[in-house]
């Protein structure tokens, strides 16, 4: 890359999103100042640790460290003088009490960022926001930037997956710019040129459409999700089988079989907050009923929590007073995340009942200890599963999968598995005398 045509970034917020695009934008060539208010985050970071667990962004934060072109700070005025672009990733959670985002992180950032924009500088939002905000935050900027300066704002939104984020980042399926000028398309472009390098294809459009573009593939995602889980339901009432439905359907490239896995049901950071967030924008610029069917997929996905715990109810007779070994706690593998997780919800809903819990996960347990610490926690897939009455697995890690039915037998007490995925091979388990169990499936 031509140092001297990049720009400068700056990342501010630097969480699962804003840490992993500064580490990869650094290793790509740029000069890149990540930017947080919690001196916890960037001590870490600046001393070569991920403060979350996420595959291939250690070893890309020690090489971008070392190259010298990675830093961390949390002062505002530092990013001022620092940066050319300037990325703003902060937190956009659910409202306490309301389906509506949060926006105090982005607008404190922006807030922050503004008085100390003494050049002509880009602000880039990546954050998943309500479609509105960045016309807003265009009036915050023009407010607080000194005077004379000019500020202008974009919106970049981020599509990438937790446990594939660098990939996700170093080569996304496309990016899209929303953009009030040339001049800020401009600037995009070689803040992502050796992205664009690659081919990646580009969508040039206006700063609302922008916005909306990220709520509407969460709101995609979370539908195909919810929709083969309603045909899960249609299929126990039946007998019928989901796994061969949705295999079925997926044999059609018009349908496609990504996001198409019956089970639990989605949770995370993201695609529960933000289909609640868009029904309730939708609701306020009075279009509610176009996405009212959000309301629905929510509703469907809560429903497979409620009706995994009734599974092991029926299998066991009861929960009060059972061994139940729970496998999994981050909201899917290969991530330690719990927000919103599927899994952590049916264990502590069964913990409630009574149930003699026991929950393992690979990379989730500190996260999931510090956030509920009423349940109790193993070592291992194994020691969960000691004298276990069931064994129910809700997060499908690759350690699970691959674990013997036969091996397993020799710990559990009653060779039981709910299999809340649909992960494993129920042949191989039924064929060692396990009784399987998996929602939508006889
Ligand atoms: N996690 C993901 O995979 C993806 C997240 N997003 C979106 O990106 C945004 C960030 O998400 P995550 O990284 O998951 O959240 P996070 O909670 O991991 O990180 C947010 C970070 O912002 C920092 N922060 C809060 N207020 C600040 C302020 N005033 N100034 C500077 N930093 C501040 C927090 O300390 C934290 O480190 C959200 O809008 C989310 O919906 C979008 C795509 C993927
Ligand atoms: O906005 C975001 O933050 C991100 O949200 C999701 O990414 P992520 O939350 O990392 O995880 P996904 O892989 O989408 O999985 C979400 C949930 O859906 C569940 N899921 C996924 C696929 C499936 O077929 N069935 C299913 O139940 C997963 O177990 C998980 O709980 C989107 O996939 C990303 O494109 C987006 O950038």
């Amino acid at each position: 890359m031509n140092q001297a045509d990049a720009p400068r970034l700056t990342v501010i917020g630097t969480g699962y999103l804003g840490a992993t695009h500064a580490i990869c934008m650094a290793v790509l060539g740029f000069e890149v100042l990540g930017v947080d208010v919690d001196e916890r985050k960037i001590g870490k970071l600046a001393s070569g640790e991920v403060p979350f667990f996420e595959p291939g962004l250690p070893e890309l934060l020690t090489k971008a460290l070392e190259s010298g072109r990675l830093r961390f700070t949390t002062s505002f005025e530092e990013a001022g003088k620092f940066g050319d672009v300037h990325f703003i990733c902060v937190g956009t959670p659910q409202q306490p009490g309301s389906d509506a985002a949060d926006l105090t992180y982005v607008d404190a950032s922006v807030r922050a960022l503004a008085p100390h924009l003494d050049r002509r500088a880009l602000v880039v939002g990546k954050s998943t926001v309500p479609v509105g905000t960045a016309k807003r935050l265009t009036g915050i900027l023009q407010e607080l930037a000194p005077a004379g300066t000019d500020i202008e704002l974009a919106w970049n939104p981020e599509f990438l997956r937790e446990g594939f984020a660098v990939d996700d980042t170093m080569r996304p399926d496309r990016l899209v710019f929303g953009v009030a000028s040339d001049w800020a398309h401009e600037r995009l472009q070689a803040a992502f040129r050796p992205v664009l390098d690659l081919g990646t294809p580009v969508v040039r459009t206006d700063l609302a459409t922008a916005e909306l573009v990220k709520v509407a593939a969460n709101s995609f995602l979370a539908t195909k999700i919810s929709y083969i889980n309603a045909m899960a339901e249609v299929c126990e009432a039946v007998g019928a089988d989901i796994k061969d439905l949705a295999d079925s359907l997926a044999l059609d490239d018009r349908i496609g079989g990504k996001f198409l896995k019956p089970g639990l049901g989605f949770g995370g950071g993201c695609l529960p907050k933000d289909i609640r967030a868009f029904a309730h924008r939708a609701e306020e610029i009075g279009v509610g009923q176009a996405v009212s069917f959000l309301r629905e997929v929510d509703d469907i996905n809560r429903r497979r929590r409620a009706r995994t715990v009734d599974l092991v109810r029926e299998m066991l007779g009861g929960i009060s007073g059972k061994r139940i070994a729970a496998w999994g706690a981050a909201f899917k593998p290969n991530s330690d995340d719990i927000r919103d997780a599927p899994a952590l919800d049916v264990a502590r809903t069964m913990h409630g009942l009574g149930g003699h819990v026991r929950v393992f996960d690979p990379a989730a347990l500190d996260n999931a200890r510090r956030a509920f610490p009423e349940l109790r926690y193993g070592d291992s897939a194994f020691d969960v599963a000691r004298d276990a009455d069931v064994v129910v697995l809700l997060t499908e890690w690759a350690d699970f999968r691959e674990i013997e039915p036969d091996a397993l037998a020799e710990v559990v007490k009653h060779k039981r598995i709910v299999d809340g995925r649909h992960a494993l091979d129920a042949d191989r388990w039924r064929a060692a005398g396990w009784e399987y169990r998996a929602l939508g499936r006889s």
